[in-house]
C-alpha cells in the first residue's frame, strides 16, 4: 500500500512519549490536520509486537466522542515503524492546561469541572462496558486531551502502558504515580474501581491544580495514599463537588462509587449529553 509519506505530510513534533513521538500531520487527501504516533518496534519482543497489534485492533473498534478517535495505521517494515493516525485535539493535554492555570493564577469554573467529570464518565462507561478493552488504567492529566471546544478526549495510552510494562524500551515514564490507588499499593488486582480512584485524583487536580497526594518519593507517596487524608478542594468549589471527589477517593474499592452510580448523580446527569 501507499507509504506514510505518500499519505501524510509531517508538520511538527508535538509530544514525546515513552514509546516514541507524537507528530502533527496533514492528510494529503483532504488536508485535514491529524496526529500520528510513531512506534519503533525494531527492539520489541514478539510478545510486545503482539501487544501493539491487539491494542491497535481494539483502538480501531472503539468509537466514542470522548475517546481520541483512531483513523489509520501505516506499517513501514523497512524502518520497523508503525504510524498510528489519530484525531487532533487543538487544546492539547489536560496536564498542560493545569500547568497554565497554575502559572496564570487562574482556575477552572465549577461548571466546567462538572462537564469534564460527566464526559470522562461517558468515556469510562464506553471502555468499562467492553470488558476486553484495556485502554485506560493509566489515567493522568497528560493522557487526557481537549478538542477546540474544550471537550474531553481520553487518550490511547494503552499502547504505552503495555509496552512500558515489560519492554526493553527506555520506559521513560519517570513520572511519580500520583494517581496510584490504595489497592494497587497493596498489590491487589487493578479493577474499574482503581479507575474511579484515578478519576477522583484527576478531578481533584483540576480544582486544586495539584494532586490530592504528593510526596518526595514513591514510598512516602504510598504511605500518604494508604492513609487517605487530603485537604478539601479550594473553597470556591461547592460542598457538592467536594463530596463527589471525596467519594471517589474512598480507600475501600468496594465502597467507592461505580461509573453508573456517579452518572446517576443529578448534577452529573445534567451534563451528560447522550448520543442520539
Ligand atoms: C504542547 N502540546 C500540544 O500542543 C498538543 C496538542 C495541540 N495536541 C497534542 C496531543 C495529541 C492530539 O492532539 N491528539 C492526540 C491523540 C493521541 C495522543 Cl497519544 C496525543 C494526541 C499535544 C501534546
Amino acid at each position: 500500500g501507499a507509504s506514510f509519506a505518500e499519505l501524510y505530510a509531517e508538520l511538527c513534533v508535538i509530544g514525546r512519549g515513552s514509546f516514541g513521538e507524537v507528530l502533527k500531520v496533514r492528510r494529503r487527501s483532504d488536508s485535514r490536520t491529524l496526529v500520528c504516533k510513531v512506534l519503533s518496534y525494531g527492539q520489541m519482543s514478539e510478545k510486545e509486537k503482539q501487544l501493539v497489534v491487539s491494542e491497535v485492533n481494539i483502538l480501531r473498534e472503539l468509537k466514542h466522542r470522548h475517546v481520541v478517535q483512531y483513523f489509520d495505521r501505516v506499517l513501514d517494515k523497512r524502518a520497523a515503524k508503525i504510524y498510528i493516525i489519530m484525531e487532533y485535539c487543538e487544546n492539547g493535554d489536560m496536564g498542560r492546561q493545569i500547568k497554565r492555570m497554575r502559572r496564570d493564577r487562574s482556575h477552572f469554573e465549577e461548571t466546567r469541572v462538572w462537564k469534564f467529570l460527566a464526559q470522562l464518565l461517558l468515556a469510562f462507561e464506553a471502555c468499562h462496558n467492553r470488558k476486553d478493552i484495556i485502554l485506560h488504567r493509566d489515567i493522568k492529566p497528560c493522557n487526557i486531551f481537549l478538542d477546540r471546544d474544550m471537550n474531553i478526549k481520553v487518550g490511547d495510552f494503552g499502547l504505552a502502558k503495555e509496552l512500558g510494562a515489560e519492554s526493553q524500551f527506555a520506559y521513560t515514564n519517570v513520572g511519580t504515580p500520583y494517581y496510584m490507588s490504595p489497592e494497587l499499593i497493596n498489590e491487589k488486582r487493578y479493577n474499574e474501581k482503581s479507575d474511579i480512584w484515578a478519576l477522583g485524583c484527576l478531578i481533584y487536580e483540576m480544582c486544586a491544580l495539584r494532586p490530592p497526594f504528593e510526596a518526595a518519593n514513591v514510598v512516602s507517596l504510598g504511605k500518604r495514599i494508604s492513609a487517605g487524608r487530603f485537604s478539601r478542594i479550594p473553597m470556591r468549589y461547592s460542598d457538592e463537588l467536594q463530596a463527589v471527589v471525596q467519594s471517589m477517593l474512598t480507600l475501600s474499592p468496594t465502597r467507592r462509587p461505580s461509573v453508573s452510580q456517579l452518572m446517576s448523580l443529578p448534577r452529573v446527569g445534567s451534563y451528560v449529553v447522550r448520543a442520539r
